[in-house]
């Protein structure tokens, strides 16, 4: 059972808003012209009433809630995804969407409850940031998708030419839902790890990692990424917002990355780092 807590707020504050309540541990969001809706599972509702009350002494909006059906929750997001074109390369689109012949490289990725459509200004940079990459003949035999949600990053990873590519997730719905989508595209995934990065096993360093996590679990685990990287290897960052930018930017610089490229859209930034 899941509680969808609906969200009236100006437009300028649902991508923090987002930010703050995926943070919290919050599962899903549909944005909505007055708002958004925020789906949390419901033996948490204590918890999510407690995290919103609080955000509403920083921020100003109101929210009601209703409990969900677990067998409605497909028909919401349905309802809700349209195909996305990433730039004229790359279409991502359901299962449900009619197969398009003209575009070069097309992902199927039923989301079901994780994150990663391409609709996201994160989940899109860190596409076409990964196809640049490759596009340029970046090194990118093996691959890290770190905090996997639908497995979309990890997935256009391997179908533009890495070789061996593992996949974590803290949330076990992701978990699943990238074994699901991986089938679906007709890819081979090394490892789908549950848990954390510490959790994914130790391999070489890889020669890519993407992270489009959050700001909290970038600062926490930047140094552990950088572990995992091979010398002059490329990390991928977002799920950072604007505000956050200069604090990202200069944790990762004194851990001894270098800026290579910064990315913004809708109030979200990405990075490429090398290492
Ligand atoms: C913003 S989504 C990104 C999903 C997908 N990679 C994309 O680019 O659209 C972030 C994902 O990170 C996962 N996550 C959050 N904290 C994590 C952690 N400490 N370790 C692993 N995954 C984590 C969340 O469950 C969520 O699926």
């Amino acid at each position: 059972m899941y509680t969808v807590y609906q969200i009236g707020c100006s437009a300028d504050l649902t991508d923090i808003l987002i930010a703050r309540l995926a943070d919290a541990g919050f599962d899903s969001f549909l944005e909505e012209e007055d708002g958004l809706l925020a789906y949390g599972t419901s033996d948490r509702h204590p918890e999510w009433i407690r995290v919103l009350d609080e955000l509403r002494e920083a921020y100003t909006f109101d929210y009601s809630c209703e409990v969900l059906e677990e067998k409605n929750w497909n028909e919401v997001w349905e309802s809700g995804f349209s195909p996305i074109r990433v730039g004229d390369r790359l279409l991502i689109r359901a299962s449900f969407h009619p197969h398009d012949p003209e575009v070069r490289h097309e992902l199927v990725i039923d989301p079901r409850m994780a994150f990663g459509t391409g609709h996201h200004a994160t989940t899109y940079m860190m596409c076409e940031l990964l196809m640049d990459h490759y596009a340029a003949g970046g090194a990118g035999e093996s691959v890290l998708d770190y905090g996997c949600g639908t497995g979309v990053l990890a997935i256009l990873a391997k179908r533009l030419g890495a070789r061996v590519v593992d996949a974590v997730d803290i949330e076990a719905p992701a978990v699943e839902n990238t074994i699901e989508n991986a089938k679906t595209n007709g890819v081979e995934l090394a490892e789908i790890v549950e848990g954390t990065l510490d959790d994914v096993p130790e391999r070489q360093p890889y020669d890519l990692v993407l992270a489009n996590i959050n700001r909290n679990v970038l600062l926490e685990t930047g140094a552990a990424l950088k572990m995992r990287l091979r010398s002059g290897g490329t990390a991928f960052l977002s799920g950072i917002l604007e505000q956050d930018e200069d604090l990202i930017r200069q944790h990762f610089t004194d851990l001894g990355f270098e800026l290579r490229r910064r990315e913004a859209r809708e109030g979200w930034r990405a990075f490429e780092f090398k290492r």
